[in-house]
């Protein structure tokens, strides 16, 4: 369990979290939505300790500071070593040399050799992404936060991304942010939004057949910016 308790964060006299609490529960997938500039990313990057605030976060009871190893953020731009090949930015990321069969093991046809062994400079942003899914399916850290991984993602990949992350939420607390609802209406199991500097839990049951618009617009209209 991720537990946020009473985040305050502010950029000089710009308040973006004003006292954000929040449980995040092992083996399932909370999906936070919010409309752009709500301050999704800035609480990602305060749960990952890469931001200073105000409030505390435990990782199973356990402070921000001891679960560092664990944790695994991941953000939009997913930089890599431009100068290293994708095969150095995996070790990096996982910790530990990967294999082609490894990576075969959990990439299937999604991402080629020949695209590791390119520099990372010379991979697309969809394919950087996909060095990033590569690795949290190798590494299966216990703490996933995922912010628009699946922005820019074709077709294939998105159903990809899809299957690692309902096998990663197995054993891990799964944060994710974006703007897709189609996608996260189908890995999201707890919903919350962020809004007014605040975040509040969606009553969302997408095997009820709820969907992700119409939660939102719902909670827009109660939540107006
Ligand atoms: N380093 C920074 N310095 C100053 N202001 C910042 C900084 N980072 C973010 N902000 C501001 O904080 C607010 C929240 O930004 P944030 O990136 O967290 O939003 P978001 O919900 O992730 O948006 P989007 O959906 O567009 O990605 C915005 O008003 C933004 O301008």
């Amino acid at each position: 369990m991720i537990r946020a308790e009473k985040i305050v964060k502010s950029y000089g006299r710009h308040l973006v979290l004003d006292e954000v609490s929040a449980v995040f529960q092992r083996g399932r997938v909370s999906y936070l939505l919010g409309r752009n500039g709500a301050g999704k990313t800035t609480f990602f990057k305060c749960l990952s300790a890469l931001e200073s605030f105000c409030g505390s976060v435990t990782f199973d009871n356990s402070p921000l500071q001891g679960i560092r190893p664990g944790l695994f953020p991941v953000f939009d731009d997913c930089a890599l070593y431009p100068h290293l090949s994708g095969w150095e930015n995996l070790r990096l990321l996982v910790g530990r040399k990967v294999t082609a069969d490894q990576a075969r093991a959990v990439t299937g046809t999604q991402v080629s050799p020949a695209l590791l062994d390119k520099p990372a400079k010379a991979l697309s942003y969809g394919q950087r992404k996909k060095v990033y899914i590569t690795a949290l399916a190798l590494a299966r850290p216990p703490y996933v936060i995922v912010d628009e991984l699946a922005n820019g993602l074709d077709y294939d990949s998105l159903i990809w991304l899809q299957s690692v992350i309902t096998k990663l939420k197995q054993n891990s607390v799964v944060i994710a942010a974006g703007h897709q609802f189609d996608f996260y209406e189908r890995v999201a199991d707890d919903v919350f939004a962020l809004a007014q500097k605040r975040i509040t839990r969606l009553d969302f049951r997408s095997q009820d057949g709820d969907r992700l618009e119409e939660a939102y617009l719902t909670h827009c209209q109660r939540d107006p910016d």
